[in-house]
């Protein structure tokens, strides 16, 4: 098992990686409390996986009650949080109870949210089951529900306790999953780190063939990138942007079609593309380094082909950008592979950034 760890001063946790971590009761001892465990799951992930972490916190002598959500991006809604809390409520859970989210982006961003606010917060702790969930949202304690008009638009900063990633629950995930979370690991190879870039790019076919020693790799990578720049900026007022390459298009992209329709990691990955167009318009980056980027996008089997929508369409979508600043979006751009930087743009060369990228 590796252990890495986020920085955050007296809200700092650890990142445990390895295999079968579900059955180690040893490690899920330190969560032990007086009150009760809630594991947050969803219809899917609960009969592949909740006998196992119910096993070994039952070991500490907790008692376990579960929470049961329908699965998908389009229940990431405030009725669905409504559940986990009517769950917590009728359990009596109190200020001691402990909710472990088991799953993947869509349950670790609500229950967080629901710990986040039960009672003014409770503790939790990440168990992600998806391969982006494993490199990104369990980390960095981004939390909250989708609002028709936009991704994330309420939810809170608020860090787990712990993030716990049992990598064989990766070899049970549909191959178009597995994709959606390698486009996240693109990402900060895109944004922070040329070699990992050039390494996924040499790994492709392994990746894509579920090679756990590979993906052990992607999740270690990932976390150490993210877990640093979340270090050094939790809220985002500055560098932790750069997270977002790709997000500003991918998300116009997802709440455009309807959640669910394009999967996140799907959208970031499309996103990409056109952010490294946008890239290449403002004179930053190399035409050959942008088509090589599209390149191992598709290599990955993510799409880079954007829906062709009017251009109202996106900039509306867009102006809702969490980034936006008095009506200004800022955009997420690379200077070169490996080294991205916030950058206002005119709309006019947005604009013709869609064009060539043929989303509009
Ligand atoms: N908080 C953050 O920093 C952050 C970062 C990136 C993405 N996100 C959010 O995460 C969400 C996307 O997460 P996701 O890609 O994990 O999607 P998801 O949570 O919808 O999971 C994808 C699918 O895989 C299923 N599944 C989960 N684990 C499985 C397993 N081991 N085997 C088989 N099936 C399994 C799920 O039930 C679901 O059907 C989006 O809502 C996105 O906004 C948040
Ligand atoms: O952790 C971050 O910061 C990120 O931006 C990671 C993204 O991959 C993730 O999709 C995040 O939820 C997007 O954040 P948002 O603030 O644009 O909703
Ligand atoms: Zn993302």
């Amino acid at each position: 098992m590796k252990t890495l760890n986020v920085n955050l001063g007296d809200r700092s946790y650890p990142i445990f990686i390895g295999q079968d971590l579900l059955d180690d009761a040893q490690l899920f001892s330190q969560f032990a409390t007086s009150s009760a465990s809630f594991i947050v799951t969803n219809t899917t992930v609960e009969p592949l996986y909740a006998d196992r972490l119910e096993a070994s916190l039952k070991a500490n002598g907790q008692q376990v009650i579960r929470i049961v959500l329908p699965d998908g991006e389009s229940f990431k809604t405030w009725e669905t949080l409504q559940t986990i809390f009517t769950g917590l409520l009728e359990s009596n859970a109190d200020r001691k109870a402990t909710i472990f989210a088991l799953g993947g982006g869509v349950i670790g961003d609500m229950a967080g949210f629901a710990a986040a606010s039960y009672m003014r917060g409770i503790k939790f702790v990440q168990i992600p089951t998806t391969l982006l969930s494993q490199v990104d949202s369990s980390v960095g304690g981004k939390t909250g529900i989708n609002h028709p008009l936009g991704k994330n638009m309420i939810g809170a900063f608020y860090q787990p306790i712990a993030v716990i990633i049992d990598l064989k629950t990766l070899l049970t995930l549909p191959k178009r999953e597995l994709a959606a979370g390698l486009a996240e690991v693109v990402k900060h190879g895109a944004i922070a780190d040329h070699l990992f870039l050039d390494w996924i790019e040499s790994n492709a076919a392994a990746l894509n063939n579920y090679d756990l020693s590979c993906l052990e790799h992607v999740v270690v990578k990932s976390c150490e990138i993210k877990s640093a720049v979340v270090a050094q900026d939790e809220k985002e007022s500055g560098v932790r942007a750069h997270l977002n390459f790709g997000h500003t298009f991918g998300h116009a992209i997802e709440t455009g079609m309807g959640y669910g329709e394009w999967l996140h990691g799907e959208a970031v990955g499309c996103g990409m593309a056109i952010a490294a167009e946008l890239s290449v318009q403002l004179g930053y980056l190399s035409l050959e380094d942008k088509n090589r980027l599209i390149r191992i996008i598709q290599t990955l089997h993510l799409p880079t082909k954007a829906p062709q929508w009017d251009t109202s369409k996106y900039l509306s979508y867009m102006s809702h950008d969490k980034k936006a600043e008095s009506g200004q979006i800022k955009y997420i751009v690379l200077e070169e592979l490996g080294q991205a930087k916030v950058q206002k743009v005119d709309d006019d060369l947005v604009i013709s950034t869609l064009k060539v990228a043929g989303a509009i």
